[in-house]
């Protein structure tokens, strides 16, 4: 039974380029590892209406947070058994967002603190309801929130296709975010959480495949 690894933060944090570093580095180390990437844009239905819908389709669909985040929670509930068949046939699973970034960008746009109802319900839809696995830990790639942003706008600038949405081109939202995802982390929600800022994949491989004395809430 391989171990499922979250790795959160807000757009243009890094999280894929460190996915991408991590996976390199287990791989290289023996270990057999899957990755998964959410929103799987090209693979559910869900997840390309959310996308879609960010970058102005769909009418005031949205507007909704609860609606925007059900489309997320189903785009990850359809890959719920494909989760679980790589969660038993690798030694490690790790997850470019998961059901943290829904919580944290609900409650930010709706102005809630991370102990809020919006955080309760994402955590009873896609753990209860939707019974997806609960990631072993938590990874926050926690760069300035200035820095992000920059990130997002140059990649933006540089690769067509690549244009901001309507959350990355708020940067109020961000910042907000920014600080839920900085409370879930405090508050160990679902299971340990590790904060990265400038560590390397090399640097942070063994710290996240530690024994860990996991929690529920
Ligand atoms: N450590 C770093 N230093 C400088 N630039 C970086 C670093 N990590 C990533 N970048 C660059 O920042 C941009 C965003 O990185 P990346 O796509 O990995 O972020 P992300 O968190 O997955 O973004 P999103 O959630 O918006 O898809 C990319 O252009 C990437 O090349
Ligand atoms: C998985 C997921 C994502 N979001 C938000 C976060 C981003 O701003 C957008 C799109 O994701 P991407 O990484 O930039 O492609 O959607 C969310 O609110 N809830 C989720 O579960």
């Amino acid at each position: 039974m391989g171990r499922l690894i979250a790795v959160e933060g807000i757009d243009g944090a890094g999280k894929n380029t460190l996915v991408t570093g991590l996976v390199e580095h287990w791989r290289a180390q023996g270990l057999r590892v899957a990755t998964f990437a959410f929103p799987r844009y090209g693979r559910t239905v869900f997840a390309d209406v959310a996308s879609e819908a960010l970058h102005g389709e769909h009418g005031d669909l949205r507007e909704s947070v609860y609606a925007m985040a059900l489309l997320f929670a189903l785009d990850r509930s359809a890959t719920a058994e494909e989760l679980r068949s790589a969660i038993a046939g690798h030694d490690v699973v790790v997850v470019d967002r998961y059901v943290a970034s829904n919580a944290a960008y609900s409650a930010a746009r709706l102005r809630e603190d991370a102990d809020g109802a919006v955080v309760r319900w994402v955590h009873d839809l896609e753990f209860g309801r939707f019974a997806l696995p609960v990631p072993d830990r938590h990874l926050l790639l926690g760069v300035p929130a200035e820095v992000a942003m920059a990130r997002a706008r140059s990649r933006a600038s540089s690769a067509p296709g690549r244009a901001r949405d309507h959350y990355e081109r708020d940067d109020d939202l961000q910042v907000r975010v920014d600080a839920v995802y900085r409370a879930l982390a405090a508050s160990g929600w679902m299971s340990p959480w590790a904060e990265s800022v400038d560590q390397t994949p090399a640097d942070l491989a063994d710290v996240l495949l530690a024994p860990t004395t996991a929690s529920t809430e």
